[in-house]
């Protein structure tokens, strides 16, 4: 933006009237020292309530990160380590997350198979979109003027603008972010250059407006649809998916915003029956939500998202009946906080009662999650009895082959539980504390969690932690400056394993690409220039999976070169970029941490995490002796 010149406006605003007269300027000097007197209480009441809170040894500790980076979850392991019982007393709660989270899944699959590539709303972000290889590595101009292979964000000087810019949303940033949809000769990828919304009608609108819309209308040509016209590779007949072929639309003449004739392409009669019999699962997803989602939390089911095409209600019009238009729902979140947990166990949703209340007057069950007994509960008895349909569909070799051709690797989306379902899909199933840690509920705003460690030693006890966990979704990022006031410590949680992933809410954007812009933001944010950062490079579980199956980083990261793909070079070499990054974004010089987690990982997280309580509380003590 340019800087205006001439006179400072506000310096014109202040100063004196060039007549005033001495009566008028005694006036104007009391009112201004009365204005110092006050400002200065007011510096001292802050000072005294942050001396206060020291004495008192409350620790304050921020997670930050994009969504899905595992934020929530990391909070889950503190809970876990530090409040057992209560972690204990609530893992029947999630009970009905994972359910969600297992039909959800359902979903995708059946989305996935019954509509082609180009109208699935689950192809990106979980279908190894191929974005051109870009380098992590700092900018160099000749970089820049060259090939302009790098991420640009790593390229910008200053990332304060991912805080100070309104919520992006949608394309409307792509010159933000020059993601050209690039093709590359052969095709790998070709659902990664489908552009914006995975809802045709979108991508109708942008297609009109967009000159990247236009490149991919260029391109679409040059590669071929992995599964164009092609059966499975092994067509055997008993396979539910390979049946029929698969009639998508010609490449040359694509997109059509609903190609009619295609609305359905498995036509065969097992798999049709087999989605009947999984019209159940309808049912429970509403069910669930209307259980998840406060009366009053309108937001949560009508956001628009990457599957929704901004109006959808959850659970109307998937395609377990083949009736719908298949392009999913949104996906379900929960404002941070106990509210959704406390209505949950209001409603007693069916748990047996076993608990009186609690000592805030709260009832909630307390100890079922030890029980095993028996419960009624309406949406487990549903997927109790679609559970042989359900493993009949995902063990299917013919529906398996077509996830494969298509990229789309359900079992690394988050709150995968299908290769569970014969033990959590049980009457008598409570959630384990990994389940707990699996399951997925996107988060919504920010809170802060407070508790005293039920589990601590030494210098620990009588202190109190409040984590403060953040919805990392963009629109959200804006959010978290007034929570940047007085912390100890960030962890910083970056998912390595989206180095081929694309942004759920901006599919223009690498996910590796997005972390490392905001990492390059908070780094250099000057509110936090003397807050410790702490670095969780976290996903390395799926990371590791993914570089074994062949998918290399340097495809994606060009910098990368012909190092070794696997888990410990890529790991390296990742924490280099992002602890150089620190070094160079950090106004002062500070301490700084970085762990290769899976945070979903009980015996790893458990070290990493009492390290990172310690660094913090030292830190603490450091700086109550200061002020
Ligand atoms: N395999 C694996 N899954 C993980 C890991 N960390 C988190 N997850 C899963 O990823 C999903 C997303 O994690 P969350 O903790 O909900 O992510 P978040 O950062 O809170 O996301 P938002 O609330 O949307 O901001 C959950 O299903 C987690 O179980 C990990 O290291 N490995
Ligand atoms: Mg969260």
């Amino acid at each position: 933006m340019p800087v205006p010149s001439g006179p400072d406006p506000l310096d014109e605003a202040l100063r004196p009237p060039a007549d005033e007269t001495p009566e008028q300027r005694a006036v104007r000097l009391e009112r201004e020292e009365g204005a110092r007197r006050v400002s200065q209480a007011i510096d001292a009441s802050i000072k005294a309530e942050r001396q206060a809170r020291r004495k008192k040894r409350i620790v304050r500790l921020l997670l930050l990160g994009q969504s899905e980076s595992g934020k929530s979850t990391t909070l889950r392991q503190f809970q876990r380590l530090y409040t057992p019982t209560a972690f204990r007393e609530e893992r029947i709660l999630w009970r009905a997350v994972i359910q969600l989270n297992i039909v959800r899944s359902i979903r995708t699959i059946l989305d996935a198979i019954s509509y082609p590539p180009t109208q699935s709303p689950h192809t990106s972000p979980y279908s190894s979109p191929r974005s051109r290889a870009r380098s992590i590595s700092r900018p160099q101009r000749e970089e820049r003027n060259g090939g302009g292979e790098y991420i640009d964000a790593i390229g910008s000087s200053n990332g304060n603008e991912y805080y100070n810019s309104p919520p992006r949303h949608g394309r409307q940033n792509s010159h933000e972010y020059p993601y050209e949809p690039d093709v590359d000769s052969d095709g790998e990828y070709p659902q990664s250059v489908h552009p914006g919304s995975s809802s045709p009608r979108s991508y109708h609108q942008h297609s009109h407006s967009h000159s990247q819309s236009q490149n991919y209308h260029q391109s679409s040509n040059s590669f071929n649809y992995p599964m164009s016209t092609s059966p499975p590779s092994n067509p055997s007949s008993t396979t539910l998916a390979s049946s029929s072929p698969y009639p998508y639309p010609n490449p040359n003449t694509y997109p059509h915003p609903y190609p009619s004739q295609q609305a359905n392409p498995i036509n065969s009669p097992a798999f049709e029956a087999l989605k009947a019999r999984l019209l159940p699962l309808r049912h429970v997803e509403a069910l669930l939500i209307a259980k998840l989602v406060p009366p009053n939390e309108d937001e949560a089911t009508h956001l628009p998202n990457i599957h929704g095409n901004g109006n959808g209600n959850g659970g109307g019009n998937g395609s377990y009946g083949g009736q719908g238009n298949g392009r999913g729902a949104p996906e379900i979140f929960v404002r941070p906080g106990p509210g959704w947990k406390g209505a949950l166990a209001r409603a007693r949703v069916g748990y047996p009662t076993f608990g009186g209340e609690s000592s805030d007057g709260s009832v909630r069950p307390t100890s079922a999650g030890t029980t095993g007994l028996e419960t009624q509960d309406e949406c487990q008895e549903v997927l109790n009895q679609c559970r042989r349909v359900m493993i009949q569909l995902w063990n299917d070799e013919g529906i398996r082959e077509v996830l494969r051709r298509r990229k789309i690797r359900v079992e690394e989306f988050p709150g995968f539980f299908l290769n569970d379902l014969e033990r959590v899909t049980s009457l008598r199933y409570m959630p384990t504390d990994d389940d707990v840690l699996k399951a997925r509920l996107k988060t919504v705003g920010v809170s802060e969690y407070k508790f005293e460690m039920e589990v601590s030693a030494g210098r620990d006890s009588g202190t109190e932690w409040r984590i403060v966990d953040v919805g990392g979704s963009r629109s959200q990022v804006t959010t978290w400056v007034p929570f940047f006031d007085d912390v100890d410590a960030i962890i910083f949680l970056a998912p390595i394993s989206g180095f081929d992933q694309v942004l759920a809410e901006d599919r223009t954007v690498n996910r590796l690409e997005d972390s490392v812009l905001l990492w390059k933001a908070v780094c250099s944010n000057k509110l936090l220039a003397n807050v410790d950062l702490v670095l969780f490079l976290n996903k390395c579980d799926i990371l590791e999976a993914k570089l074994n199956s062949g998918i290399r980083l340097a495809k994606y990261v060009r910098s990368y070169g012909d190092r070794e793909n696997d888990l410990d070079s890529v790991s390296k070499y990742l924490r280099s970029k992002f602890s150089a990054i620190h070094r160079e974004y950090s106004p002062n010089p500070r301490k700084f941490y970085a762990f290769c987690t899976s945070v979903t990982d009980t015996a790893t997280t458990a070290g990493i995490i009492a390290s990172v309580r310690d660094m913090v509380i030292r830190q603490h003590l450091k700086q109550s002796k200061l002020l």
